[in-house]
């Protein structure tokens, strides 16, 4: 899209919803536990996971996540930056609610937005940075590591913690790990169920910057995308996704027989004993 096309498409946008005092305008919001800002200069969306305190992701924000990614593909925006409305937690990773003593129906349908999730946001077209500014564990790292540039705040944690919960990590989460970590640092993390302070995430290339605030981490994130500037948008996004195609289409593949898997780990009664004990260990923390 040339930058006449991208101007009009904003003017599209701004009649359609309006302009505020900073120029910036909000262009969608498909959901109501998420937003979404586009900076009418450079075409960036923000999208806000806004589901307090933590932003465990439960079938609503995951549904909200996956239609705001469909809609910023749509509109052809420059970048996609997600972050969280919370000042202390980017995403607690999967709300643990939806796995313990589930509804079978509604768990079908958790795990397959997930999926579908996953699927979007890893092999979207459009440019993708996580503005990290609060913890992110294991789903919450998952959703960060599979955006293509990571800015995080001091003095947080990422890291994919399944392993202490006596829960196994997907391939799919696996393979988004090792497409940032060189393989031997991703083996380990897994398997010690590690969560990095955002100083060793940096050390270790899980995240590429830091920032003061999460107004310089959306910043970077922006000034990551500017080095597309001179590149086609359509054979970048077709490198992206060449790149990650054989993860892409391992899980579109395995579809069926991951949620299968899925459904007969979280239903066996140990797993469901240690997600309750797990719960129980985080309930206690706030008494
Ligand atoms: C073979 C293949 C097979 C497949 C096998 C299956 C694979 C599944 C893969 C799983 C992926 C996951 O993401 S599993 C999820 C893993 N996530 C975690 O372990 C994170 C746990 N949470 C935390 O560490 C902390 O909450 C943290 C995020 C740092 C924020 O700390 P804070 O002090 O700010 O907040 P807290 O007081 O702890 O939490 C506030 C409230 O939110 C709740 N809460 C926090 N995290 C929650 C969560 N993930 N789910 C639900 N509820 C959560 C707490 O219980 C509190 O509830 P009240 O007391 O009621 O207010």
């Amino acid at each position: 899209m040339n930058r006449a096309m991208m101007m009009s498409a904003a003017k599209n946008l701004l009649t359609r919803y309006g302009s505020t005092k900073n120029n910036i305008y909000r262009c969608m919001s498909t959901g109501k536990l998420t937003t979404v800002d586009v900076n009418e200069k450079s075409g960036v969306a923000v999208l806000t996971m806004n589901r307090l305190p933590v932003n465990g992701l439960n079938l609503e924000l995951l549904r909200d996540i996956r239609n705001d990614i469909d809609e910023i593909e749509g509109n052809k925006c420059r970048g996609l930056i997600l972050t969280s409305a919370s000042s202390s937690v980017f995403s607690a990773g999967l709300d643990i609610m939806e796995m313990y003593k589930p509804n079978q129906d509604r768990l079908k349908e958790f795990w397959t937005t997930l999926q579908d999730t996953w699927l979007a946001l890893y092999g979207s077209s459009v440019p993708t940075a996580a503005a990290i500014n609060g913890h992110s564990p294991a789903g919450g790292c998952l959703l960060a590591t599979s955006c293509e540039y990571r800015v995080m705040l001091p003095k947080f944690t990422i890291g994919l913690n399944e392993t202490k919960l006596g829960i196994v990590a997907p391939k799919w989460f696996m393979a988004t790990f090792c497409n940032v970590l060189p393989r031997r640092v991703a083996e380990m993390a897994l398997t010690q169920g590690k969560m990095f302070s955002s100083e060793e995430a940096l050390k270790v290339g899980l995240v590429d910057e830091l920032a003061q605030s999460k107004e310089e981490a959306i910043e970077k994130c922006q000034q990551f995308f500017a080095t597309f500037a001179k590149t086609n948008p359509f054979a970048r996004a077709m490198t992206k996704q060449q790149f990650r195609s054989k993860d892409l289409q391992q899980l579109e593949d395995e579809k069926a027989q991951d949620l299968e898997a899925f459904l007969f780990f979280v239903n066996q009664p140990s797993v469901q004993k240690g997600l309750g004990i797990y719960l129980d260990s985080l309930k206690a923390k706030t008494k």
